[in-house]
């Protein structure tokens, strides 16, 4: 189980989250600037918050009472950022490999399966600088996966996809969701997106999850039991 409850002071607002995961798919919703992004770089890692906890499965992550904060590399958390971050001077085989230490035959047999689920194995040897937008996401889901994280975090990952694109991903992740049973952590922006892929929903607005959530998001999420929003 994901547990968090941190406080981070950002420029214009102070971010206040407080909730806990099993293995769901959490979609976190709201406006652009809000603090959905420093929310994932906390999780990763990457942003130390100023009070509070992160734990995942019993271990601490980042304490400020305990003073624990564990580097992203040993957090076994993956992260792809909106950019998707590939190396553009590497191919896809390399970029995707980048993140694991030493190859096994099982890190091999992972290997052939994201760029079988993930329809890339044609792009091994081609340079992520010469991809499309859909293929790079493609190979950063890949990178992200192949590292075997214990948690997924996705920022707009599909968001400069064309709509048949996007459809095809959403189906691809929730299909990665299903295999890996792992909890995912996805922001966005477009509700359809928000319904075909979460089974929690979390709305943040100037940094504190809104309670209760705004009702355009209740309506549209009303056939999802009241219960997934986590507010
Ligand atoms: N490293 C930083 N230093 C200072 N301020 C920051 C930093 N990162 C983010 N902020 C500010 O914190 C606030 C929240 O930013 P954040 O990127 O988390 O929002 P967001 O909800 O992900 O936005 P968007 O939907 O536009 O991506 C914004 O006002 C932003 O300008």
């Amino acid at each position: 189980m994901l547990e968090i409850d941190i406080e981070k002071a950002l420029p214009d607002f102070r971010l206040q989250v407080s909730f806990a995961l099993e293995t769901e798919f959490l979609i976190v919703l709201g406006p652009s600037g809000c603090g959905k992004t420093t929310l994932l770089r906390c999780v990763a890692g990457l942003v130390r918050p100023d009070v509070g906890r992160i734990a995942y499965n019993g271990r601490t992550f980042y304490s400020s009472t305990e003073k624990t904060f564990i580097a992203p590399r040993d957090r076994r958390v993956g992260y792809m950022s909106q950019e998707c971050a590939l190396f553009p001077h590497m191919s896809v085989k390399n970029n995707i490999w980048y993140g694991v230490a030493r190859p096994t035959s099982r890190s091999k047999e992972l290997y052939e399966q994201l760029m079988r689920l993930l329809k890339i194995e044609h792009l091994a040897q081609r340079y992520t600088g010469r991809l499309s937008g859909g293929e790079k996401q493609r190979v950063a889901l890949a990178r992200a996966l192949m590292t075997e994280p214990q948690l997924l975090l996705l920022d707009e990952p599909f968001s400069s996809l064309d709509s048949e694109t996007r459809l095809e991903m959403q189906a691809q992740l929730k299909l990665m969701h299903s295999i890996w049973g792992i909890p995912f952590i996805v922001v966005t922006h477009d509700p359809y997106e928000a319904k075909v892929l979460g089974e929690k929903f979390m709305f943040i607005n100037k940094g504190c999850q809104t309670d209760p959530p705004p009702l355009w998001i209740r309506t549209y999420l009303a056939d999802n039991n009241e219960t997934c929003l986590l507010a």
